[in-house]
C-alpha cells in the first residue's frame, strides 16, 4: 500500500519557463516512493529517457501510476481535449491518483516531464493541472559572433541548458570557422570535427534542441552550378553527420555575393532540391545581408525580391532597427511588411564582439512583449564566454516562452540562481557591475549599477559642495566591500569552474575596483581628520591599485580589438576616479603639496594647447598608443602643439599620424625626445595609403609631439595619430 500523505502547501510553483496556465489545488503528497509507467512503448523517447534518469529505480511496473505520451497514444487518451493545440504544447496533471504527462506533440511530451521534474519540491508533489505552450516556434542561440568560437565541450554545456530551459534551437554559425565560411565551405569537415558536430547533433537530439547548421558562403560565392553542387554536397555531408536543419547566412558581405536574385535562386533551389524532398528536414533558414532596417535599401530591392521571390516556406533572420537592437512591436510589423512573413529574429545580445573587454551580464530588456505574432523565431548571438553567455540566454528562454508573464528582473534573478546556486549573492553583486557596453561603435548601452548610482551621484554633489551625507558615505563603503567579498568568494568558486575560468580576468579586475573604491573613500576621512600620514598611505594604495589594474588589463585578453578587462565602468569606475581626484586636490590644497591627481594609471599622457584636442580620450593597446580619431574638423592655431608623454623611455620603432591632408605638412614638424630637454626632428614619410610615417634611429624616445611652426591657422581631420612603443 502507498502511503499518500495529503497536505496542503504554499503554492510556490517554480517552474521556468513560467507555464501559461496553472491550475493550482493547494493541496500536495509526499513523493510516491515508486513509480509505474504507462506508455514507454510510444511515448517520445526522449522524454523517456529522461523521466528515467531522472527517477531512476523508482520507476518501475508497480507503484503510483504515471501516464506518459503524445497525443493520441493510448496512455494519455483521458486528457485528448486538455492537450493545448499548439506546437511543443502539453498537459499535466497530477491528482492523488495519477500522473499524467501528454505532449501535443514528441517535443511538448519532453516539455511535460521537464516541468514534471521542476515539481518536485521539498519531497513533496504539488496536485495541480497545467496546460502549456511557448509563444516563440524557434527559440535558442545563434553561435554567430566573431572570436574565439566555443569550445566543443561549452557546446555540449549549453545543449544541456537549453533542454532543461525548454530552448529548442542552436544555430551553429561562428564567423571564424573556417568549414563555415570561406574559404573551406565548399569542403567536408576533418573527421576530427566531423564526429564532433556529430556528437553535437546526437546530444541536441536528446535534449530535444535542433541543430541548426549555418553556411557563409557570400564572401567568396559564384553564382554557377558548380558552386550551387559544392554547397549541396556540403549540406550533403552534414546530413550524413545527422544535422537535420540548416541554414545560408549573406550577412556581413558585399559585392557578388549580395545580389537578392543570386540569392534567392540558389536558396530556392536548395529549399526545393534538399529541404523539401528530404522527409524529416526543418524548415531553411537564410540570414539576409539587408538584416536591419538601418541596412535596407528600398531603392535597392532587395527585401522586396526576398519578399516575392523567395519560398515561402524559407525564415528569414532580422536583427532589428539597427544591428544591435532592442526588437519592437512596430519593427517587426514592418519587416513583415517587407518579406511577406514573420521574421525569424537574430537578437545580438549579449554578443560582445564590438566590445570584447567587457562582460554583458545585465538584465534581458527592451524587447516588446507583443511580438509574437509577427515572428517565428527569436535566437540571441551570445559572447565568446559560453557560461556567462547563458545568464542572458536564460532570461530570454523564460521570454521566447510566455511573453505576458516575463520578469526582466525575477528572470535575471532566478537565472543568477540556476547557475551559480551557491554564490548568489556574490554573483548577483558581480552581474549588476558588468553589464554596461562602455561607448561603442552600435551605440547600444545597458543599465549598470542600477541600484547604487543615485548614492553615487547625491554623495559626490555633495562631496564637492562640502556637505556630504553620512548614510551615502557608509552605503558606497559597503558596497565597495560587497564588490572586494564577491571577487575574492567567487574566485574560489568551484561550482561551475567553466564559468570561473572564463571570468577570471574580471574578478581580479573587481577585487582591485573593491579594493580602490574602499581606500579612495578612506582617503576622505584621513583628509577630513588632517591626518597626513594615513592620506599618503592611502593615496599610495590607490595609485597601486590603479598601475595594477593597468598591468591586469595588458596581461589578459588581449585580442585587436578591445584589449583589456573593463568592470564597473558606468559608475563605479568613475567614482573611485572622482573620490581619489577630489580628495588630493583638496589635500593638496591644505598642504601646499602638488601630489599628482592623475590616478587612472596610464602609460601615456597628452598634453596640447590645441582646445579640440585637450580631452582626446587615449586608446592604449598593448603595444601601442592611439589617440581617439576626431570626425569633425580641427582647428590647428600657429604654434599648436600635441605631445604624447610615455611613462617611461622606450625604444619605439616609430609612429604614424594621419591628418588627411594631400599636401605635404610643411607648416608641422614631428620631433621625438628622450628627456624633454633635447629634441630631434623625424622625417615623416607618406605611405601609399597617405599616411605620414615617423623613423628614427634607434634612441629611446619618451616625448612624441606634433608643433604647427607655420604662422597660421591649419584645417586637418585627425584620422590617426599613434605611437607604437614596442613590438
Ligand atoms: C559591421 C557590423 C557587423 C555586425 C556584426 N554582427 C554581430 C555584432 O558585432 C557579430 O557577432 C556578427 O556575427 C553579426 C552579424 C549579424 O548581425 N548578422 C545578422
Amino acid at each position: 500500500l502507498l502511503l499518500i500523505q495529503v497536505r496542503v502547501m504554499a503554492q510556490d510553483i517554480k517552474v521556468q519557463p513560467s507555464p501559461r496556465q496553472v491550475n493550482v489545488t493547494g493541496k500536495s503528497m509526499t513523493i510516491p516512493v515508486a513509480f509505474r509507467l504507462v506508455g514507454e512503448q510510444e511515448a517520445n523517447p526522449h522524454a523517456i529517457a529522461l523521466l528515467k534518469q531522472f527517477l531512476g529505480d523508482r520507476l518501475g511496473t508497480e507503484g503510483f501510476p504515471l501516464y506518459v505520451g503524445e497525443k493520441g497514444d493510448r496512455a494519455v487518451r483521458g486528457a485528448k481535449r486538455l492537450i493545448p493545440d499548439h506546437p511543443e504544447g502539453y498537459y499535466l496533471s497530477i491528482t492523488d491518483k495519477a500522473i499524467m504527462l501528454a505532449g501535443n506533440d514528441e517535443r511538448g511530451t519532453y516539455y511535460a516531464v521537464r516541468t514534471f521534474m521542476q515539481l518536485f519540491h521539498e519531497g513533496h508533489l504539488p496536485f495541480v493541472g497545467i496546460q502549456d505552450y511557448p509563444d516563440v516556434r524557434f527559440r535558442g542561440v545563434v553561435e554567430g559572433f566573431y572570436g574565439t568560437p566555443w569550445s566543443h565541450e561549452a557546446r555540449l554545456r549549453q545543449l544541456q541548458f537549453y533542454g532543461e530551459n525548454k530552448l529548442n534551437t542552436y544555430i551553429y554559425g561562428p564567423k571564424d570557422d573556417p568549414f563555415h565560411s570561406s574559404p573551406n565551405w565548399r569542403k567536408p569537415y576533418p573527421a576530427k570535427e566531423a564526429a564532433r558536430l556529430a556528437e553535437l547533433v546526437k546530444v541536441a537530439n536528446e535534449n530535444e534542441v535542433d541543430f541548426v547548421w549555418a553556411i557563409h558562403p557570400g564572401l567568396d560565392i559564384r553564382w554557377e552550378t558548380s558552386d550551387r553542387d559544392s554547397l549541396m554536397a556540403k549540406f550533403e555531408h552534414m546530413y550524413d553527420l545527422g544535422v537535420r536543419s540548416f541554414a545560408v547566412f549573406f550577412d556581413d558581405i558585399s559585392g557578388e555575393g549580395a545580389k537578392a536574385d543570386r540569392q534567392v535562386e540558389l536558396l530556392n533551389y536548395i529549399d526545393d532540391h534538399f529541404v523539401q524532398v528530404k522527409p524529416d528536414v526543418t524548415p531553411l533558414i537564410v540570414c539576409p545581408t539587408e538584416y536591419n532596417k538601418g541596412w535596407a535599401r528600398p531603392e535597392s530591392g532587395y527585401l522586396a525580391t526576398i519578399g516575392e521571390k523567395l519560398n515561402p516556406s524559407v525564415e528569414v533572420m532580422w536583427t532589428g532597427d539597427r544591428v544591435i537592437s532592442e526588437i519592437t512591436r512596430e519593427g517587426v510589423e514592418w519587416i513583415r511588411e517587407q518579406i511577406k512573413r514573420p521574421s525569424y529574429i537574430w537578437w545580438n545580445f549579449p554578443v560582445s564582439d564590438y566590445v570584447r573587454d567587457h562582460l554583458l551580464l545585465g538584465e534581458v530588456y527592451g524587447n516588446g512583449k507583443d511580438i509574437a505574432g509577427s515572428i517565428s523565431g527569436f535566437v540571441a548571438n551570445p559572447m565568446e564566454w559560453a557560461e556567462a553567455s547563458k545568464l542572458a540566454i536564460y532570461c530570454v528562454a523564460d521570454y521566447t516562452w510566455n511573453m505576458q508573464s516575463y520578469d526582466r528582473f525575477r528572470s535575471w534573478y532566478r537565472a543568477i540562481r540556476a547557475i551559480m546556486p551557491e554564490n548568489v549573492e556574490a554573483f548577483t553583486v558581480f552581474a549588476r557591475h558588468n553589464s554596461d557596453l562602455g561607448e561603442n561603435v552600435h551605440r547600444f548601452r545597458r543599465e549598470e549599477s542600477v541600484e547604487i548610482q543615485p548614492v553615487a551621484e547625491r554623495f559626490m554633489k555633495g562631496y564637492r559642495e562640502g556637505h556630504y551625507d553620512e548614510r551615502d558615505f557608509l552605503a558606497l563603503q559597503d558596497e565597495f566591500e560587497r564588490v572586494a567579498e564577491a571577487a575574492d568568494l567567487l574566485l574560489i568558486d568551484r561550482e561551475n569552474e567553466a564559468l570561473i575560468e572564463e571570468i577570471t580576468p574580471w574578478l581580479h579586475q573587481f577585487k582591485i575596483l573593491g579594493d580602490a573604491g574602499q581606500e579612495a573613500l578612506a582617503m576622505i576621512k584621513a583628509g577630513e581628520r588632517g591626518d597626513r600620514e594615513l592620506f599618503l598611505r592611502k593615496y599610495n594604495h590607490v595609485k597601486a591599485l590603479r598601475k595594477r589594474s593597468y598591468e591586469l588589463e595588458r596581461q589578459f585578453n588581449q585580442n585587436p580589438y578591445q584589449p583589456g578587462v573593463k568592470t564597473g565602468t558606468t559608475v563605479l569606475q568613475p567614482l573611485v576616479l572622482d573620490v581619489f581626484t577630489e580628495a588630493t586636490e583638496r589635500f593638496n590644497r591644505q598642504n601646499g603639496t602638488d601630489l599628482p591627481l592623475l590616478a587612472d594609471y596610464s602609460p601615456c599622457k597628452l598634453t596640447t594647447n590645441v582646445p579640440q584636442l585637450e580631452h582626446l580620450p587615449l586608446q592604449v593597446y598593448p603595444s601601442r598608443v592611439h589617440l581617439t580619431p576626431l570626425l569633425e574638423v580641427v582647428k590647428w592655431p600657429a604654434g599648436g602643439y600635441l605631445q604624447l608623454e610615455l611613462d617611461d623611455a622606450y625604444r619605439i620603432p616609430g609612429t604614424r599620424l594621419n591628418f588627411d591632408v594631400k599636401g605635404d605638412l610643411s607648416w608641422g614638424v614631428m620631433e621625438v625626445s628622450a628627456d624633454g630637454e633635447t629634441w630631434q626632428t623625424v622625417t615623416l614619410t607618406r605611405d601609399a595609403r597617405g599616411r605620414l610615417n615617423g623613423k628614427w634611429e634607434d634612441t629611446p624616445v619618451k616625448f612624441v609631439r606634433f608643433t604647427n611652426t607655420g604662422e597660421g591657422e591649419q584645417q586637418v581631420y585627425l584620422r590617426e595619430f599613434y605611437v607604437v612603443f614596442s613590438l
